[in-house]
């Protein structure tokens, strides 16, 4: 089978031909792109454009010519054609689109609509062989972690901002380097210094934003600042162009080993071990560096494409074209219209079957790693060690280690006192990371997914929000059900069964915005798992109802049209 891809949803005006029978491998996809470079600024939609309409058209001519040259018949003998249909620039989709239509209809073949993100997954899951990865897509504009679970790609975390390449692309133009960002930033972090900026994980989901206008403020204020200048000469004999790769250092460790730890809680939140990385920014060694190294410490196995196969090209979304072709998922033309939105959840998954979702139950035996610590049974005692992840800088997980270990042992006694069940503290070392618990229930929800708890949990998250706190990081797998009511060490009995746990990332806070996140990360994380998540998600909220805000529940409607597409 041989089938064109064509993408254009923001630079990269390419074309492609994956023929499914090429005897070699480097052989099967053929890909000719031509890169829109701005001349200044970032991306600009209208020039994007221009530069679409004059380029899909010669790229799909040097790839027809490919076809023919590599065809029997002296036609190019193409099964489908296959294009971008979003997320992305509507401007550059539609020409896209356009261009497609027609040559469907010139070869009289079927029409294939691709959404991007979920090529930028399969490029990957397609070439390492894996059955069912968690996948990493860090791109321009969008940064998510995807699974397959019933039929569809869930989104179990992603950006509350923006994506994770226009991130540093906008601290670039900030400092006056030509677009893109990414590679400047990771040229000059080779010989910068790692300086500290705000890292902000909540649960599975994350944001740039704070970590970007920190290092703007650090750059403009060593800039303008003699003082700050007088300590930099003092402590190094560099000029302020030091400055800038220092701040490029810690960008690159912020954000990646933020991309990474959110990626390693998704492995163990589904239960998986096997992780894929897509996107743009992928090609940066660094962040592949991490990653290798996570996966590596948890007996995971890692795979990331070729660069050629990370930033946007053609090749992937032929490669997907073909699955969607042979699965019978092509378009008529009538229904073939682009979506600037078009989000990766909406995907109706047609070319896998239910079998391979994640989401496997984990049993538990002897020592349990989580994602961010080990944690070993004593007993009625739980022993919680947050070992040093190599993959951090090592200042930066000194600084996380301590933190969380302080914040989760004040947290769970304070969540206690405010009448939400979660273990009693029975010692902590924070140098040791390290802190003793009583054990509590029988399994972690994630096993037992059941409506009564969930509407627990419901309550507790609003008693929590009433008395000022954040859980941060509620998932099904922080959370305990099941099993006798546990006696405590005084002799009495906890008032549920339904505990909470792991307040690593819990701080104190009134905000209605904070409280609707902790309602948001716990419906992602029900979604990422369930077979019918309808249910539990209605009887969360009417559990939150019953105690909490309604305000916060009407904020959660916001916060989830967020993570959208942002050009
Ligand atoms: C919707 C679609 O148009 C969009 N595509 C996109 O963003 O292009 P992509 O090729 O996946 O990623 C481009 C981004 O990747 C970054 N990038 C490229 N090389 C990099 C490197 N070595 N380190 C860090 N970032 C890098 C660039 O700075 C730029 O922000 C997307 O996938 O979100
Ligand atoms: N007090 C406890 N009683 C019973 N089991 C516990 C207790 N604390 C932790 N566990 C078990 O250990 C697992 C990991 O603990 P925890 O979530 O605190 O670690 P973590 O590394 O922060 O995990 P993650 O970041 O993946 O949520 C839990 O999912 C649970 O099964
Ligand atoms: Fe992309």
């Amino acid at each position: 089978m041989r089938v064109l891809g064509i993408e254009g949803t923001a630079w990269a005006a390419s074309a492609a031909l994956f023929d499914t029978e090429a005897e070699d491998d480097a052989d099967s996809i053929f890909i000719d792109s031509d890169p829109y470079q701005p001349e200044s600024g970032g991306i600009h939609p209208r020039e994007a454009a221009e530069h679409m309409a004059d380029a899909i058209p010669a790229v799909i001519d040097s790839v027809l010519d490919h076809a023919v040259a590599t065809s029997e018949t002296g036609a190019p003998t193409i099964d489908a054609v296959a294009f971008s249909r979003g997320p992305g620039l509507g401007p550059c989709l539609r020409i896209v689109g356009t261009a497609a239509r027609s040559l469907a209809q010139t070869l009289d073949v079927p029409l294939v609509g691709v959404n991007h993100m979920v090529a930028h997954l399969e490029i990957g899951r397609y070439q390492s062989g894996f059955d069912s990865p968690v996948c990493l897509n860090a791109s321009g504009a969008n940064a998510h972690l995807l699974g397959y679970h019933n039929g569809r790609y869930r989104v179990l975390g992603e950006t509350m901002d923006t994506g994770v390449g226009n991130a540093i692309d906008k601290f670039t133009r900030h400092v006056g380097w030509s677009h893109p960002g990414g590679p400047k930033v990771e040229r000059a972090a080779k010989d910068g210094e790692y300086v500290d900026l705000p890292y902000v994980v909540k649960g599975m989901d994350f944001s740039f934003s704070g970590i970007m206008s920190a290092a703007k403020q650090a750059y403009d204020g060593r800039k303008s600042s003699d003082d700050f200048r007088a300590h930099q000469n003092s402590e190094s004999s560099e000029d302020d162009g030091e400055a800038v790769e220092d701040i490029c250092c810690g960008l690159q460790e912020t954000i990646f080993g933020m991309l990474t730890e959110v990626a390693e809680r998704a492995l163990s939140l589904t239960g998986t071990d096997e992780l894929v990385l897509g996107g743009g920014v992928g090609q940066n060694a660094r962040l592949r560096e991490m990653l290798a190294e996570m996966c590596e410490a948890r007996g995971a196995e890692f795979y990331a494409p070729d660069p050629r196969f990370l930033r946007d090209n053609a090749g992937m979304i032929a490669v997907l074209g073909a699955k969607m072709y042979e699965a019978g998922d092509t378009l008529p033309v009538a229904e073939s219209s682009i979506d600037p939105n078009y989000r990766p959840d909406q995907v109706p998954v047609t070319w896998r079957g239910d079998e391979e979702s994640v989401a496997r139950a984990v049993t538990e035996t002897g020592d349990v790693r989580g994602a961010e610590a080990t944690v070993s049974f004593e007993g009625d005692t739980v022993v919680k060690r947050r070992l040093p992840k190599t993959y951090r800088h090592p200042a930066l997980d000194a600084r996380l280690r301590t933190e969380r270990t302080v914040a989760e042992a004040r947290l769970t006694s304070e969540a206690r006192r405010a009448g939400v069940p979660t273990p009693l503290v029975y010692d902590v070392d924070v140098r040791e990371a390290t802190i003793s618990f009583q054990r509590v229930g029988r399994c972690d929800l994630a096993e037992e997914l059941a409506v009564d708890a969930v509407r627990d949990v419901g309550e507790h998250l609003g008693r929590l929000h009433a008395a000022g706190l954040v859980h941060g990081d509620p998932t099904t797998r922080n959370v305990r059900v099941g099993g006798e009511f546990t006696p405590e060490r005084d002799g009495s009995r906890s008032p549920s069964r339904t505990f909470l746990i792991d307040f690593g990332l819990g701080f104190h806070t009134g905000h209605v915005e904070d409280h609707a996140m902790d309602l948001h990360v716990f419906e992602q994380s029900v979604e990422g798992t369930a077979d019918d998540p309808d249910p539990l998600r209605e009887a969360f909220e009417a559990g939150y109802a019953a105690v909490g805000d309604d305000e916060v529940l009407e904020r959660l409607r916001t916060v989830e049209g967020r993570g959208r597409y942002q050009p």
